[in-house]
């Protein structure tokens, strides 16, 4: 039996970890805190982050590493992504030797500006081939309640992408392979960028139109930025770009989107990182997508308000006006 160490008992974390037992593969958690460990290992319930869901029985859940670890076909990494490479670093003498480490995580290593597939390359010592991308339109909120959704299993080993596929694939949770890594993980680390852009737009009162300029200018940039990194073109048409632009810009679901509408209201960023519980990697990862964009020369504007705002205080209708002023250009500018 093809068996899954889940690491991290966040929202996603947990969830992920439901649909690969639900699809058969014996799923083991690993989280710090003893007491949230000890309620998903005995009660089947994640009280903090998913209290009205239901774990499967088969579920289980340890603080200790190398019980989570040993034996382990997948290693499933769903820890906040700046976390990720000293976390890594301490799990590493325990990865079993042939394991494939899965990355759920959608964010860009300040710092580094590397993607987590290359930490995780990097740290483990395992070659690209080893590591596999989840990545797509994954809204908890709706995945919990067991409503269809589809998502992206990128690794350059197809074999590897097949089996992953396999081993989370349910009726109503569709997973489809793509060799293109840079493309999937891009796609879901700057989605969450334009996802704060579009929730202070919305924040502000503004309406739809400028909704779908922002989403649609986004994927603009991401796919700029993919370019110059080598991914295909193609990736950011699918689930793993579009997809997952469209369903977090819109959803009331989405942290991103949710922490941008806050400081569009006019909260302040001390408030708005108070009365937000969970994880909003576009908030750390935008100052991190921006570095990597000038490295490879690529422009990329509502990433740049966005840093502006959330980090430089510059007030939501200065950033707007900002936007709306550039010059006048072809549609596929830069290109
Ligand atoms: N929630 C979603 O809908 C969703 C969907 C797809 C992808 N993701 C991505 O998955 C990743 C994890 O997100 P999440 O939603 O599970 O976040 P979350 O905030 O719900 O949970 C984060 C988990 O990491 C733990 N954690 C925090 N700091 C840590 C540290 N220093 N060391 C170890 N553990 C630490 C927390 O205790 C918690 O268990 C993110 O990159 C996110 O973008 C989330
Ligand atoms: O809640 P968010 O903004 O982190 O988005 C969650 C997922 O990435 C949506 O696919």
């Amino acid at each position: 039996m093809t068996k899954a160490a889940v690491f991290g008992t966040g929202s996603w974390g947990t969830t992920f970890a439901m649909l690969l037992a639900g699809a058969g593969t014996e799923t083991i958690l690993w989280g710090r805190r003893a007491e949230v460990v000890e309620a998903i290992d005995r009660r089947h319930v994640n009280p903090d982050y998913l209290p009205d869901t239901v774990l499967p029985d088969t579920l289980r859940a340890t603080t200790d590493p190398a019980e989570a670890l040993d034996g382990a076909d997948f290693v499933v990494l769903a820890v906040p992504s700046q976390t990720l490479r000293g976390n890594l670093t301490a799990w590493k003498p325990h990865l079993p030797p042939e394991a494939v480490l899965v990355s759920l995580m959608k964010g860009i290593e300040l710092g580094t500006t590397k993607r987590m597939s290359e930490v995780i390359c990097e740290v483990a010592e395992v070659p690209q081939e080893r590591v596999a991308v989840v990545s797509g339109p994954n809204l908890v909120g709706e995945i919990v309640l067991g409503q269809p959704a589809a998502t992206v299993v990128a690794c350059p080993d197809e074999r590897v992408a097949e089996r992953l596929q396999e081993a989370c694939h349910l009726p109503w949770f569709r997973a489809y392979t793509n060799p293109d890594v840079v493309g999937v993980e891009l796609g879901g680390a700057v989605k969450n960028v334009i996802a704060l852009a579009v929730g202070v737009a919305a924040g502000m009162g503004l309406g739809d139109n400028v909704g779908a300029m922002l989403m649609t200018r986004g994927l603009a940039e991401i796919s700029r930025l993919g370019a110059a990194l080598g991914a295909d073109p193609h990736t950011f048409a699918g689930l793993a770009g579009m997809g997952d632009l469209v369903a977090t810009c819109t959803s009331p679901l989405s942290r991103n989107r949710t922490f941008g509408e806050n400081l569009g209201k006019g909260m302040t960023l001390e408030e708005v990182i108070a009365a937000t519980k969970q994880t909003a990697e576009g908030v750390k990862s935008c100052e991190s997508v921006l570095e990597l964009a000038r490295k490879h020369d690529v422009e990329m504007p509502i990433t740049e308000v966005v840093v502006a705002v959330v980090h430089d205080g510059m007030p939501p209708g200065e950033a707007g006006m900002l936007l709306m002023s550039r010059s006048p250009k072809p549609e596929r500018y830069g290109v």
